[in-house]
């Protein structure tokens, strides 16, 4: 495909998840449609579409329209591209620009960094002087982190299995397990160090906030929302750790046993019904369900979907779940809460609502990690009686 047979594909994919379709299901669909492309084709349709999600609000502005051939104007516009050689009519290219294709100027500090302009006021008031570097952090690609499985492998003989699969990696400094992958990523999922389970894909800062515990042979730990099972994974690294993985809906701990086995590590599943007789635990993991606002780069339609009403129905499960969880916890133990969030009202005004509520527990750590700083967002705090 030429690169501008490439935008109109991603305009007729943008058109289709403006009007509602779940982004993976829009891009399958059109693979399937278009047996012609091959798979440097598809990756670069991704790129395009999720960068145009990334950057809806100002690409639409400088595109004049919020449709998928607005916003891939836009995008052109503001990577300075030669627009006659995309949009010509050539081929499969796009339709020439018409008079009226003009950029117009972003009317917010909202609009110009890709925030929804109800959120932003929040935002604000959750990032103060990082606001703007964490704006335009999520209008970037994510960086590709690793997880080191310290059950197969250290550091150093990872960065080397790699390599000899043409990826390169580095040490990320936010965890002592996490690496960057700075050449070869499009290699990892067919490379020997990852089918053999010597690295899991995982944000650095996701690795960190396991890490921010104390892992010490012996204990019994509950990962309450474990989800696909990232965190479990990563607790079970640590020699000697009893993990129990949990999620209310259990469907998503589907590929959990695998993942397991891949990686060497023992994990418990539980259900609803089997959590109380295996209580108390010594630390209980909470990562609960939130707006994601700090994988935004990664999942940008959760960006544009999130709702003040769908905030407030997340806070509100996020502290029944503090208060479900809690009792789980043994009397010596640590409850740990986590979000994939940068939002205050998801993190540290859950925790002094629950702590203001139960006196017997005292917050002893808080956490939280910034895209501006190369991970994705997070925030964690750990409560002790
Ligand atoms: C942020 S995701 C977990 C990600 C996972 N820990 C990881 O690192 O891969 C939140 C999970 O919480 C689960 N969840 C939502 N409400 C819950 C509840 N009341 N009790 C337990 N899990 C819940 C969701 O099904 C979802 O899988």
């Amino acid at each position: 495909m030429t690169p501008a047979a490439r935008v109109q594909a991603s305009i007729e994919i943008l058109d289709q998840i403006l009007s509602g379709a779940p982004v993976e299901k829009a891009l399958t669909g059109w693979a399937r449609r278009s047996r012609f492309a091959g798979s440097k084709d598809r990756a670069a349709i991704r790129d395009h579409v999720f960068g145009a999600l990334r950057c809806k609000r100002s690409f639409a502005a400088a595109g004049g329209v919020e449709t998928g051939r607005g916003l891939m104007i836009g995008a052109m516009r503001m990577q300075e591209v030669d627009l006659d050689q995309i949009f010509n009519g050539e081929g499969y290219a796009p339709a020439s620009l018409e008079e009226h294709e003009q950029a117009k100027p972003c009317e917010s500090d909202a609009q110009k960094y890709d925030i929804p302009e109800w959120l932003w006021p929040t935002f604000q008031e959750s990032l103060g002087d990082l606001t703007l570097p964490v704006a335009e952090a999520l209008r970037a690609r994510a960086p590709v982190h690793l997880r080191v499985n310290l059950i197969k492998s250290s550091v150093d003989q990872a960065v080397s299995v790699l390599l000899a699969d043409g990826i390169q990696a580095r040490p990320h400094p936010a965890c002592s397990t996490a690496l960057e992958v700075v050449e070869g990523e499009r290699k990892i999922s067919g490379s020997r160090a990852y089918t053999d389970g010597l690295v899991e894909l995982q944000d650095a800062a996701s690795q960190a906030v396991v890490e921010s515990l104390d892992l010490n042979p012996g204990i019994r730990v509950l990962d309450y929302c474990s989800g696909g099972g990232g965190k479990a994974l990563s607790l079970a690294a640590h020699h000697g750790v009893d993990v129990f993985a949990h999620d209310v809906n259990a469907a998503r701990m589907r590929d959990l046993p695998a993942r397991a086995e891949r990686a060497g590590a023992q994990i418990t599943l539980l259900t609803n019904d089997e959590i109380s007789a295996q209580a108390p635990f010594d630390i209980v993991l909470t990562d609960a369900p939130c707006s994601g606002s700090g994988s935004w780069r990664r999942a940008p339609a959760g960006k544009w979907s999130l709702t003040q009403e769908g905030l407030n129905r997340l806070t509100e499960t996020q502290r029944t779940i503090l208060d479900d969880v809690a009792p789980l916890v043994g009397p010596a133990g640590v409850l740990a809460y986590a979000t994939c969030s940068m939002l205050e009202v998801e993190n540290g005004a859950v925790i002094d609502a629950f702590v203001a509520a139960h006196s017997e527990w005292t917050e002893t750590f808080r956490k939280t990690w910034y895209v501006s700083h190369g991970t994705d967002g997070f925030f964690t705090s750990h409560l002790t009686r």
